[in-house]
């Protein structure tokens, strides 16, 4: 694992001694968006008009921001559009590699390339998922958050599905919502496992279970997280919990409950996982692989635990939750 300087690969680990101990996330820097019209989005430069097979995604299986942007080109019927290249589950000295076929488009080897052929001289970390545009040959976006709203709506003109993961009458509890999962579950596990002083563990994991505690006394009384449609924050949400009980409770040592014994939580989890289409998104063998093989500073003999057996098939009982909150 590593990142790029001045568009030369450095083989490092996160340097978390500046903030003692404390894993820090570092901010995408490809915030262009891909609109209707080829105007600008909120953020960087236009020039990217929706188009069939004009876009294609570079995602990993094992993580949790990439996954999200597999779940909504699923959900909105993107397939045919938006093609998807999967990286390796382990992520080496060259950072995420095409192995053992090179990637489609160029015939690249490493996910790094991509970023030098955006810039020649970038400097920060290499990450999926990528949005790239095959007709200018740059990365138009590489922050998950932002690649869910193009796909929920610019790409709307395409996909064979008109639901709205963000509708208007919602987004402010949805932003807040996101704000806090973000913070203290999907950002909250790695916070957690990628802590190098106990304080630091410590501070992530309270939060985070308290965080866990929350949620689950919320689903008691709403289906989902703001009533009683599926949005983006379900999504978002959804792929850190699929991962918790087979890696964040070893791995990352968030281990104080598995999402297993939450009744609520876990109930969730499973209706979100029987919607059709979901479990081709999740590749458990990629997910385990990914983590437990990468991090040698945190398995150095990368050996990948045979359990836990997850029966994410059994009955939801959801149904049973109406929703009786007025969430306008
Ligand atoms: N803000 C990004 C974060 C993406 C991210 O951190 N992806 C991880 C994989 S789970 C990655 O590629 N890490 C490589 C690295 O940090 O060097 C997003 O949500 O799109």
């Amino acid at each position: 694992m590593g990142l790029l300087v001045n568009g030369k690969w450095h083989d490092q680990w996160y340097d978390t001694k500046k903030h003692q101990g404390r894993f820090v996330r570092e901010g995408a820097q490809f915030r262009n968006w891909v609109t209707v019209d080829g105007k600008p989005g909120p953020s960087g430069t236009g020039g990217f008009t929706v188009e069939s097979n004009r876009y294609h995604l570079y995602v990993s299986y094992a993580c949790p921001w990439a996954h999200r942007t597999l779940i909504m080109r699923q959900l909105k019927g993107l397939n045919a559009h938006i093609g998807v290249t999967t990286v390796h589950p382990h992520m080496l000295s060259h950072g995420w590699e095409f192995r053992p076929e090179p990637e489609p488009l160029y015939g690249l080897h490493r996910l790094y390339e991509l970023y030098i052929k955006t810039m020649p001289d970038y400097t920060g970390r290499v990450t999926v998922p990528i949005l790239w545009d095959q007709q200018r040959h740059v990365i138009v976006n590489n922050e998950s958050s932002e690649i869910l709203r193009m796909l929920n709506y610019a790409f709307s003109s395409l996909a064979t599905s008109d639901s709205d993961f963000y509708p208007e009458s919602l987004r402010e509890q949805i932003d807040a919502m996101n704000e806090y999962v973000y913070h203290n579950i999907n950002n909250g596990v790695y916070r957690c496992g990628f802590a190098t002083s106990q304080e630091a563990y410590e501070e992530a994991f309270n939060e985070l279970f308290s965080a866990l505690d929350s949620l689950e006394t919320r689903l008691g009384k709403l289906r989902y997280l703001t009533g009683n449609i599926i949005t983006e924050a379900d999504w978002r949400l959804f792929t850190t919990l699929i991962r918790f009980d087979a890696v964040y409770v070893g791995h990352f040592k968030t281990n104080r409950n598995m999402i297993s014994d939450y009744p609520h939580l876990s109930g969730y989890l499973r209706e979100l996982y029987q919607i059709p289409g979901i479990r081709e998104t999740v590749c458990f063998d990629h997910i385990k692989q990914h983590y437990y093989y990468s991090h040698e500073h945190i398995n150095p003999h990368r050996i990948v635990p045979l359990g836990p057996e997850l029966d994410l098939d059994a009955p939801h009982n959801r149904s049973a939750i109406t929703c009786t909150v007025n969430h306008h």
